[in-house]
């Protein structure tokens, strides 16, 4: 196995720095010394510049998001008075711009869903076009999306604090949704403007709106919203429902063509059960005075509770066996094993009390709220499962304002599913339970195209807030909003005086369910139960499932499952650990200036905050896998304007590995086929050791320069590597025995990091293929994440390595990413079918992981004519897809840069290689 204890003592001694062999392994740096570059970043981070002189290959512009949106800060000022206290803010280029609001208002809780809309940024981009029309890709055939990409959002207010709610509404504009952005922008009146709303506020406050907002509600049947709001959530967003048992939540793979019929029982003051048949099909079969005004009511009587959210705090530390009559107090503490009763079976809840000869006085608040809870919860699972005996049905969510994600109350509501269906029925919760009357009312707005959407160009991120309509801050003055408004907007208000945008209290424990008492009494119950416990939707209408796996349905992208708290707690700490060193690079990619700090600073604490979130509560926003995790850091730095954090970096180790590239052509093609095609794979593996998302790799690249770096760990590739299927590859390749070689026909490369990574290491691998008359497709991000190279820089990075190879040149010709040959393309000057083509599509991400469930569909496009899938790296081949299969041929390449990955994946140590083939399956 490769070692690089080994490799690093090696660089130590420095033994291959003067060697002036020309061969690859050994080429001299023949234009800029490579410790030059090493220095001279060493020296631009210290000084915290470095970035100004910096263009990309090219000089092209920084990528922005197409696909997905984001608040475009730059030229924000504060227009008028800056001694104001809360100044309006411009931001003169930002072009997001709401479309929807809708809301539901309870009687405790307002609740408001939003969407914002971003206007499509027509990117004029010749060369993408001319690979879309080589890949088949017109607007001919193209669906036409009825809904824009945007972001829905999800925000809470507490009713009694509706002034609060108004002005937020007002401050961003929700409520001019739908005007055209210059008849607001000049002022004109919104007086026949209408929000959605459903819920018993939206008769009680409907002329509070009409003069605070000048907007009329428009009411939307309470009933009808609710089953709307449910049937979307359990079709469109895959983590939605879920089991609670015993305090363990799981996720529930919902089917949406095996959904209805279903019950829905809605638990707010009252109980409605609701059997839902399809969209717009159901029938309320039955209900139960005795719900969460119950508990809340009576609560309040006999314990004095001023909240509801006291009240479930209170039952957290109770013991209701003091007033509840248990099976074992009427047999003398045994259990009635005959008819299946344990002893600490609730015979009858307050039963005790009859007896006892005691005034309420005499009993803890705490006890009787338990009891309370326990009566009432217990109540509603068992109606609810005999209704759905009644008709049949195998499905039972729960929602409404009772629930709100209390752990215990949803353990004892499963306990009572579960106990009365011996088994054979599961209770189950939606994450955006408290959404479903709001979600509703919007879906009742016309023309959104939602419901058209499928699971996959959904994306749940993790919240940010949203922007303001227009780039400008209106009305009131904003108050501690503080979850409700995005990160960036608070710091663009308040400097990075911010506090965590989620609620940071340990979460409400939970007992062992059933009819014991909670474990967790004396623990905290989340005091702020009622806040947003759900992310931002990203609508990506152009996403969708890479149709080359094998079987969609089981697909999961993760490798590492975070909900073993161990793995949590360890890529919690590595990534903490990885803060202050990215926070340099973000600030110094900036150009170090003193906004760039601060902004710095604002992302280090977004970021830590929500880390800290997703520890105390992993599941929060879906299942947690460690992409997730890696994902919300590049999103984090998007949302703090740090677009390309390693851009530098990028730019410095292209420059080096295309300087040596010549070299390592002529010496590949100076070998047989067998041992070339030997060499090349051993060359991504070698060249993936740069990887800045790796503590061990960076401390690597300290003891050396790139190229030397780059050597030591090519002249260290030994086989057998830990996972080695190359030989069946190669056999796949060039046949054996009465196996005839085989001949792909298209190839999608799905590379990983700039420099040595793609230039000595992909880039040569593509040329063989090509060599072999196989299309290639490089398949590279849509956004900058750590030092991944993008499809945007892909373009220019071939363009100088055609200049040394013929092979590539032609056929970066005939897949048009020659901007000079296109031009004589489409001139018809230029044979293109000489050569098959090399492309270049975005895979529809920005992270250094990829979810093949939702990518670009460019590269879906792409995908249909391909039979080998060539993924490289360890975001893309280990943390995530290791054990994905294909309907193709599958190679999957990476350095395992990480000890513990390393152990665990592979029994094998840091710098071990992996080569796995599968044939198609
Ligand atoms: C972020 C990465 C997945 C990128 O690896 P790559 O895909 O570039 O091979 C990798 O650097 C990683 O898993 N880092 C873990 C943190 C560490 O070991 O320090
Ligand atoms: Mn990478």
């Amino acid at each position: 196995m490769a070692n690089l204890t080994e490799i690093q003592q090696t660089i130590a001694k420095n033994d291959c720095l003067n060697d002036s062999n020309t061969s690859f392994n050994n080429t001299k740096n023949n234009n800029k010394s490579d410790k030059d570059f090493v220095e001279r970043e060493a020296r631009e981070q210290r000084e915290g510049g470095g970035e100004q002189d910096m263009a990309p290959i090219g000089g092209n512009p920084i990528h922005r998001s197409s696909s997905r949106p984001q608040l475009d800060v730059s030229g924000a000022a504060i227009q008028g008075n800056f001694e104001e206290r809360d100044p309006t803010i411009l931001l003169p280029n930002q072009s997001d711009d709401i479309s929807h609001l809708a809301l539901d208002i309870g009687g405790s809780l307002i609740k408001l869903v939003y969407f914002s809309r971003h206007e499509d940024r027509p990117v004029n981009d010749r060369i993408k076009k001319t690979i879309k029309e080589r890949l088949g890709i017109s607007n001919g055939n193209r669906r036409s999306y009825p809904v824009l990409g945007g972001r829905l959002h999800f925000v809470k207010f507490e009713t009694n604090k509706i002034n609060q709610c108004l002005d937020f509404i007002s401050s961003k504009q929700l409520h001019c949704g739908g005007m055209d952005a210059h008849l607001w922008h000049s002022g004109v009146s919104n007086e026949n403007a209408v929000i959605k709303a459903t819920g018993g506020g939206a008769y009680k406050y409907a002329d509070l709106f009409k003069e605070r907002l000048g907007v009329s509600i428009e009411k939307e049947d309470e009933m009808n919203c609710l089953v709307a709001g449910a049937n979307f959530l359990l079709k469109a967003i895959r983590h939605e429902a879920f089991t609670h048992m015993e305090g363990h939540k799981a996720f529930v793979q919902i089917d949406q063509n095996d959904l209805f019929p279903y019950l829905l029982v809605n638990v707010g003051s009252g109980v409605s059960i609701i059997k839902v048949d399809g969209d717009g099909k159901f029938q309320r079969v039955s209900g139960t005075n005795v719900g969460g005004g119950t508990y809340w009511g009576l609560g309040k009587l006999l314990t004095k509770c001023n909240s509801f959210d006291e009240l479930l705090e209170l039952s957290q530390r109770g013991d209701n066996r003091t007033i509840d009559m248990l099976v074992g107090d009427i047999y003398g503490g045994m259990d009635y094993s005959k008819i299946g009763l344990s002893a600490s079976t609730i015979a009858s809840s307050f039963g005790k009390a009859i007896s006892d000869n005691k005034d309420l006085e005499d009993y803890r608040s705490e006890d009787i709220s338990l009891s309370l809870l326990r009566m009432i919860s217990y109540n509603i699972g068992q109606i609810s499962y005999l209704n759905a005996l009644r008709f049949g049905l195998k499905r039972i969510f729960f929602g409404g304002f009772f629930i709100r994600g209390h752990a215990y109350t949803m353990d004892t509501i499963s306990f009572a599913v579960q106990f009365w269906s011996k088994g054979t029925s599961q209770a189950m919760f939606l994450r955006h339970e408290g959404f479903l009357g709001a979600l509703g009312a919007f879906m009742s707005y016309e023309k959104h195209g939602l419901d058209d959407l499928m699971v996959h160009q959904l994306v749940e991120r993790f919240p940010m807030g949203a922007p303001y309509i227009g780039g400008n801050v209106h009305g009131p003055p904003l108050g501690d909003l503080n979850e409700k408004i995005s990160w960036m907007e608070k710091f663009i208000l308040k400097g990075t005086e911010i506090t965590a945008p989620v609620p940071m209290a340990p979460p409400g424990t939970t007992g062992l369910g059933g009819f014991e008492v909670p474990s967790s009494r004396g623990g905290i119950l989340r005091p702020d139960a009622s806040k947003l416990n759900v992310g931002v939707l990203h609508l990506v209408p152009t996403l969708e499932v890479f149709p080359l796996l094998a079987d969609p349905k089981m697909y999961e992208p993760n490798t590492i499952d975070l909900s073993d708290p161990g793995e949590l707690e360890y890529w919690f700490t590595v990534l903490s650990g990885h803060l202050p060193d990215l926070v340099d690079k973000a600030v110094a990619s900036e150009g170090g200036t003193d906004d760039a700090k601060r902004r710095g600073d604002a992302f280090a604490r977004a970021f830590s905050a929500h880390l800290a979130r997703l520890m105390e509560e992993p599941a929060a926003y879906g299942k947690l896998g460690l992409a997730n995790l890696l994902e919300l850091r590049e999103e984090c730095l998007r949302e703090f304007h740090f677009f390309d954090a390693y851009r530098s970096i990028k730019q410095r180790e292209n420059e080096a590995s295309l300087a040596v590239l010549p070299d390592l052509l002529m010496e590949i093609d100076s070998m047989d086929e067998e041992t070339r095609l030997l060499k090349l794979v051993e060359g991504v593996l070698a060249a993936n050791i740069f990887d800045w998302g790796s503590r061990a790799c960076v401390d690597l690249y300290h003891k050396g320069t790139i190229i030397e770096i780059y050597r030591m760990s090519r002249n260290k590739m030994q086989r057998p590597w830990r996972v080695d299927n190359f030989d069946a590859f190669k056999e796949r390749m060039l046949g054996f025995g009465d196996k005839k070689p085989y001949q792909h026909k298209r190839a999608l490369l799905f590379v990983d990091n700039s420099g040595a990574d793609i230039i000595l290491g992909m880039l040569p691998l593509a040329r063989e293929l090509l060599r072999r008359g196989t299309e290639v497709v490089l398949v590279a991000n849509s956004l900058p994440a750590l030092n991944d190279v993008t499809a945007m820089e892909l373009p220019d990075i071939v363009a100088e390595a055609a200049k040394h190879c013929d092979i590539l040149r032609r056929a970066a010709e005939a897949g048009g990413l020659l901007v000079d040959a296109m031009i004589n393309i489409q001139d018809g000057s230029i044979d293109s079918s000489s050569s098959v083509p090399l492309m270049v599509v975005e895979n529809g991400c920005g992270s250094p992981c990829i979810d093949l469930r939702q990518v670009s569909s460019e590269l879906a496009a792409a995908a249909k004519e391909a039979d080998l899938v060539i993924l490289e790296g360890m975001g893309r081949s280990l943390h995530t897809n290791f054990n994905a299969k294909f309907r193709c041929d599958a190679l999957k390449l990476a350095m395992v840069k990480n000890q513990r990955l390393a152990e665990k994946l592979i029994k094998g140590s840091i710098y071990d290689c992996v080569c796995r083939f599968e044939p198609a399956s």
